[in-house]
Order: C-alpha cells, then structure tokens, then sequence
C-alpha cells in the first residue's frame, strides 16, 4: 500500500479534495481533523492534559452536562499565542499519531493500494517523512482568506490568524510532489484529483508484494496498539470527571 499525503492551507480545499477521493476512487482517508476532535473528547486522556494546562475556565463549554471543550475558546486562545499553540500541539499530536498509524494499519489490512493522509499540518508536524507522495492543494491567498470567512463566518483578522500560524502556501507548494491548483470550478479541481490518483496508484503486484511481506506484522502492531489505547482510556481516573463537574459547579 501507498501512503499518500494531502495537505494544504486553513480552506484552500483539503477536505473537498479528499471527499472526491473517496467517494469517486474509494480511497480511505484519514483525516487528521476528526481524529484531533476524538482525541479531545472527556473520555480520552488529553482532555483533562489540557483542563490542566490552560485551566478549566478559559477551555470548557459550560453549558453541557458533563462539560466538553469549548473550541471557539481554545480556538481564540492558541492563535493569538504561539506558546498555547505549541504546548496543545504538544498534547494532541502524539495521540493524534497514534490513531494516524492504527487507520493506516487498517487499511492495510483492509488490502487498500493507497491511503491519504489528509493534514493540514503535514510538514509542520514532520508527517511527509512517512509517505511516498505529498499532494497539495492550493489556491490564492485572497480566495483562501475569502473562503475561511465565509465558511466559519469569522472576521478578517481572526481567518488571518489562523492562516499565520501555518507554513506559506508558498513553501508548502514548493515541497510538494504534486500541487492541486483549486482556484476554479470544482471540476477542474476533480480532474486534476484523478490525474494525480492515475499517477501514484501502484501496480497490482507492488500491493500483493507488502501485503505477503508485512501483514503479519501490520496486525500485531494494529492489535498493540489498540489494546495501548484502550489501557490508557482505561487509565482516565472516573475522580477526575467527578472533579470537572465539582469544578463547573464553582465557577
Ligand atoms: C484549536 C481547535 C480546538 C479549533 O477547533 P475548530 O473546530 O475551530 O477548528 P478545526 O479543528 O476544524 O480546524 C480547522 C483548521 O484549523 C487549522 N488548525 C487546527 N489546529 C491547528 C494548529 N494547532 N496549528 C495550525 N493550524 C491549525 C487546520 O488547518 C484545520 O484544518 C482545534 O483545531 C484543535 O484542537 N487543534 C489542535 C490539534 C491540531 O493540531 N489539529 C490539526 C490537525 S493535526
Ligand atoms: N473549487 C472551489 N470553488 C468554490 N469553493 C470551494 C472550492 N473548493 C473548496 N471550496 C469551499 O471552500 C471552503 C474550504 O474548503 P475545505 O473545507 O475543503 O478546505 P480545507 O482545506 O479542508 O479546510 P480546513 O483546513 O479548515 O480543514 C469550503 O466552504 C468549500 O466548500
């Protein structure tokens, strides 16, 4: 199987991309973005990781029983602060990582030839290193910023931000193996998708080849794995929910 990177800027049109992927060329995505909002639900260890970082007030949505993060308030905080921005990446990204490679063992097992990786922050976080390919997709930093108000309704200065506490999309174009130019209509955009799917997919006998080699291994490290995640699920002290709702009850 070939592991294939997508990434790109905040709304240059990753998520487009990948829905086109798999539901036209049935390729299985892991999205990087739904696995950081797993990674932070209060059943999981980083949620209370970041309770006690930044403190309970400035993170939690108070109006849910039990509380959940608050992410337009952890949002506010880690773009406008570098320092917040390096400690959550700090705790979210190793198990992030850790559900990356258990959704790549997956579907290897599954007999996929490729698997995309679709992370905005794929060279920021050092993650090109493991694939073959990188793909990623660009537009213009105008419609960039256009498309982010317009889709999470934010201002100019907050959609800035965001776009600020990323690599340029003119370093990240340079690095990549192939660019997807998505400036125009959604067609285009899905013509070059299938182009650069035709150019990476591997041979029949390359997929036979790793999946006779590394099967065996594939599942020991899918089944280690999974029983590491559910210890350390298992290792979330049920006190400290107790303790979060004590907490909510005094703020
Ligand atoms: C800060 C949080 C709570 C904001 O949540 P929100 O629902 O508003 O945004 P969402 O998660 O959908 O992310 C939208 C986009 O923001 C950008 N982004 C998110 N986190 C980061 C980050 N740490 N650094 C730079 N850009 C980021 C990405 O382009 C992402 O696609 C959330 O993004 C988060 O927990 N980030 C830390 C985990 C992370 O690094 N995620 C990125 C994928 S690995
Ligand atoms: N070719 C296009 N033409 C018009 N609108 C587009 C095009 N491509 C994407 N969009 C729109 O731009 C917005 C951002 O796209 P998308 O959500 O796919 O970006 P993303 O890179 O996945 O964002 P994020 O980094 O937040 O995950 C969405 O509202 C989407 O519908």
């Amino acid at each position: 199987m070939r592991l294939v990177g997508l990434t790109g800027g905040i709304a240059t049109g990753k998520s487009t991309a990948s829905t086109h992927l798999h539901t036209s060329h049935h390729l299985p995505i892991i999205d990087a973005d739904l696995l950081a909002r797993h990674v932070v639900q209060p059943s999981q260890p980083a949620f209370h990781t970041i309770l006690h970082t930044f403190g309970a007030a400035n993170v939690l949505d108070l109006q849910q029983t039990p509380p959940q993060l608050d992410r337009a308030k952890l949002a506010a905080l880690i773009f406008a602060n570098p320092d917040a921005r390096k400690k959550l990446n700090a705790i979210t990204h190793p198990p992030i990582r850790i559900e990356m490679l258990r959704g790549v063992l997956r579907a290897f097992l599954q007999g996929s030839a490729l698997c995309v990786l679709d992370t905005p922050l794929l060279f920021e976080a050092g993650l090109y290193r493991v694939v073959s390919c990188v793909i990623v997709v660009a537009c213009s930093t105008q419609t960039q910023l256009s498309r982010l108000m317009q889709r999470d309704s934010c201002t100019r200065d907050a959609a800035q931000a965001r776009i600020d506490s990323q690599m340029s999309m003119d370093e990240k174009r340079a690095r990549a193996d192939i660019v997807i130019e998505n400036e125009g209509s959604l067609e285009d955009t899905r013509a070059q998708l299938d182009a650069a799917v035709n150019a990476v997919m591997p041979s029949a006998w390359e997929t036979l080849f790793w999946r006779v080699c590394l099967t065996p291994l594939a599942f020991v490290l899918y089944g280690g794995l999974t029983a590491y995640v559910k210890l350390r699920e298992m290792m979330v002290p049920s006190t400290s929910v107790v303790s979060m709702e004590k907490e909510r009850k005094e703020l």
